[in-house]
């Protein structure tokens, strides 16, 4: 059964009167039908965020490259960051991963189950762990383990993969090694951590042994954009779990293990969907 093509707009501008009309009318002129539209005007910026999906009155597919064209002059009248997409291109994946599997099995199960509107072009990790279940996926396993001051070596192996394999987002699916800024401006706004605490609470390599010992009543996960000061990215998506005074250290792990994978593959869908827009160091999720 063939599906009705649909493309996205995502935009932000300073806001002033007219920007929907102006898009509308053009999508309409272009006898392209509105199926889902989001805005957000933030006061304090005074930036206006828009996303809109759409679809051929025709059913037919467009040409997108004549629709750039037709709306520039109005992304240059009202000074907009913008972009056109077609919704079946689906972004490049690589997904990042050391010892512990539970956010890589729930993204690949995700998208082998057809949930994940992505292409994952394959798995990176800095120990071997991963590579059977990856390679049972019938994914590469690219194995780039760290020796001991050669962490730049690897960093520069990993981003010639994500240039070779013409990647589009990078998703750090509990992948325990710091970036170098070197690296985070190599993967700027293309990378997502999930972080196994509720930010700005618990940040860095151990946060449910931080929270067992200061005696939470509550657990949490967070998914941001990986940027170079740790575990301080606009946070995209998080979530909770209570726990109880009863609950060790290892249990606060195994619980908080559900949460993380839920979060995270909340915001990687977000993200490829282009629901995601950045407002400075915040984010605006059209969900
Ligand atoms: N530049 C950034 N890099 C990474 C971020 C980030 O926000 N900015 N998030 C982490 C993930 N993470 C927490 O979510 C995290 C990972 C690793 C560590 C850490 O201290 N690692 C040690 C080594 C630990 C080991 O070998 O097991 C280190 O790198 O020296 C803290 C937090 C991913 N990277």
């Amino acid at each position: 059964m063939t599906t009705t093509p649909q493309y996205l707009l995502t935009l932000r501008c300073p806001d002033r009167k007219g920007i929907v009309a102006t898009v509308t009318t053009l999508l309409a002129d272009q006898d392209l039908l509105i199926v889902e539209s989001h805005q957000f005007e933030d006061h304090n910026s005074g930036m206006f965020f828009m996303r809109v999906l759409f679809a051929p009155e025709s059913c037919a597919p467009i040409d997108l490259d004549r629709l750039r064209d037709l709306f520039r002059p109005i992304a240059e009248r009202f000074d907009m960051d913008w972009a056109f997409r077609d919704v079946a291109v689906k972004p490049r994946v690589l997904l990042a991963v050391s010892r512990f599997g539970h956010c890589l099995y729930d993204l690949l199960h995700r998208w082998r189950s057809g949930h994940l509107p992505v292409e994952i072009v394959g798995v990176v990790s800095n120990h071997d762990d991963m590579r059977s279940f990856t390679e049972w996926n019938n994914l590469p396993y690219h194995h780039l383990p760290i020796a001991k001051g050669e962490k730049a070596a690897q960093e520069a192996r990993i981003m010639a993969l994500v240039d070779e394999l013409d990647v589009d987002l990078v998703v750090l699916a509990r992948y325990m090694q710091i970036l170098s800024p070197e690296l985070c401006a190599f993967l700027d706004k293309r990378c997502i951590n999930i972080h196994h605490s509720f930010l700005p609470s618990f940040k860095g390599a151990k946060p449910y042994h931080q929270a067992h010992a200061r005696g939470v009543k509550v657990i949490g996960a967070t998914a941001h954009y990986v940027t170079t000061d740790l575990d301080e990215g606009p946070i995209i998506e998080q979530d909770t779990k209570r726990v109880t005074h009863s609950r060790s250290a290892d249990e606060l792990v195994a619980i908080g293990q559900e949460v993380e994978c839920a979060v995270l593959a909340r915001a990687v869908r977000w993200h490829v969907e282009g629901r995601v827009m950045l407002n400075g160091d915040r984010t605006i999720v059209f969900d």
